[in-house]
């Protein structure tokens, strides 16, 4: 309530992005959503636009915190679901509104919505991968940086909620959020790899989830087709009913569409917050047939350190890299290590100002990536070319450097192209760092 009484130019929402960096409408004109609960009117109106009156719960402890599940069914292909505190929902309005909207044709719904969802679809399909279950596979040649899918989040979760709430009406909560969706199956039906929670929702969610940032908040996110393990320690201390087993019985086998495991992916996920949205991406060209795979932990580990990290997440590795003879193990894990060791030095190099040596290093490491294709890391070491050129003035290769740098950027998605506000930005950083440095 208390946003609603403040004049509208200076408002800005609670948590959410300063309105001036804000794109939608709302942010636009100055005007906070206002939360809604449990408590708004009986009538579809006044939860608009969510789908369904909010579900919500009261916090164990905290002044009167609230956490809601907030659905919209028509939300990209299967709906949404939301468990969040009323104010969080409220901010994230904002990043829903271009697909959500209740007068605006979704996009799904739209013939070039549909044809680009048909044209994603058929970059790949689902096909039995001996010892890891069902895998994706390339349907047809996907040239490096294409999309080769896009998928909304389906449930997200509050991480606090699972802390902050009772077990039991936790649960109730949690399970009205999935069937809310138009698809609830397309959750429910996710793989648990482990049993070890009571509820097997929560299972899902330990299992599949990625870590998203909602309104400043970390929540729990299932993307089902990309979907992901993500080890959520200590999250969910709920507990299952035998009433809500029983409704989900007859959906919990339907299988999905995900992606496995590589040591040494030929894919990348990259997460879009405006419409909460992950879309993955092709790291080099892909040919019709291979498996389509993106990496579970970070990359460029050895292989002990792989076998360890995946230990974690329940299971033994058996991609092409882990599975190739003892000497194609032994020599990637010794270019692994001189990668890392590399990086170090030319950092230490350049900053014991040394920008020769420094120079000569990441050249080195430049030269190791593409064996490991160890493909973020080109952005970094570009980046790093162009900061070294740029000590030592010659603006002419820091500028070609930089212009690598930001290219895989732009490739990848995560700017839209360079342009020469993005290479001014650069310089003001080296700028920044020098002088922070002095
Ligand atoms: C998110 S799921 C991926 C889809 C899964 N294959 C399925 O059929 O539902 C993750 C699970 O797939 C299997 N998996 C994924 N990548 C693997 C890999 N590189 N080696 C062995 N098993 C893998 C493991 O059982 C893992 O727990």
């Amino acid at each position: 309530q208390a946003h609603a009484a403040a004049p509208a130019q200076h408002q800005q929402c609670p948590s959410s992005t300063p309105v001036a960096l804000r794109q939608d409408a709302a942010g636009a004109e100055g005007a906070c959503r206002l939360p809604v609960d449990d408590e708004a009117g009986p009538l579809p109106l006044s939860w608009s636009p969510w789908t369904h009156r909010p579900d919500c719960i009261y916090a164990r402890s905290g002044a009167g915190t609230k956490y809601c599940a907030f659905s919209n069914s028509r939300h990209g292909a299967r709906g949404v679901s939301i468990v969040t505190t009323p104010e969080t929902a409220a901010d994230v309005l904002g990043m829903l509104d271009q697909h959500v909207g209740t007068t605006e044709p979704l996009p799904d719904n739209s013939t070039t919505g549909r044809e680009r969802e048909r044209q994603r679809q058929a970059a790949f399909r689902i096909v039995d991968v001996p010892g890891k279950g069902k895998g994706v596979v390339a349907a047809r040649r996907i040239a490096q940086h294409d999309e080769v899918m896009l998928d909304y989040a389906a449930l997200l979760v509050d991480m606090a909620f699972a802390t902050d709430v009772p077990a039991w009406t936790g649960y109730r909560v949690l399970h009205t959020a999935a069937a809310q969706l138009a698809d609830p199956a397309s959750v429910l039906g996710l793989g648990q790899s482990s049993g070890q929670a009571a509820d097997p929702l929560e299972n899902v969610l330990r299992t599949n989830a990625f870590h998203t940032i909602l309104g400043g908040q970390p929540h729990m996110a299932l993307y089902p087709l990309v979907s992901v393990r993500f080890r959520l320690w200590n999250v969910l201390a709920l507990v299952r009913t035998s009433s809500q087993l029983e409704r989900y019985a007859d959906i919990v086998s339907v299988s999905n569409q995900r992606i496995n495991h590589a040591c040494k992916p030929n894919s990348y996920t990259r997460f879009i917050p405006q419409s909460i949205q992950v879309s993955v991406g092709a790291a080099r060209d892909i040919e019709a047939g291979e498996e389509i795979t993106i990496s579970y932990i970070t990359l460029g580990q050895t292989s002990a350190e792989r076998h360890k990290a995946l230990q974690q997440w329940g299971f033994n590795c058996t991609c092409a890299l882990c599975t190739a003879g003892t000497e194609a193990v032994a020599a990637s894990d010794a270019r692994r290590r001189q990668v890392d060791a590399l990086r170090g030095q030319a950092v230490e190099a350049f900053r014991r100002r040394k920008p020769y040596e420094a120079l000569r290093l990441t050249r080195q490491v430049l030269g190791l990536l593409p064996a490991e294709e160890l493909f973020p890391l080109y952005s970094e070491q570009y980046e790093n070319m162009a900061r070294i050129y740029w000590v030592l003035q010659d603006m002419e290769r820091a500028e070609e450097n930089a212009r690598l740098s930001l290219d895989v950027l732009a490739r990848q998605g995560y700017i839209d192209s360079v342009t020469p506000g993005h290479l001014d930005m650069l310089w003001r950083q080296f700028e920044r760092e020098r002088t922070e440095e002095q």
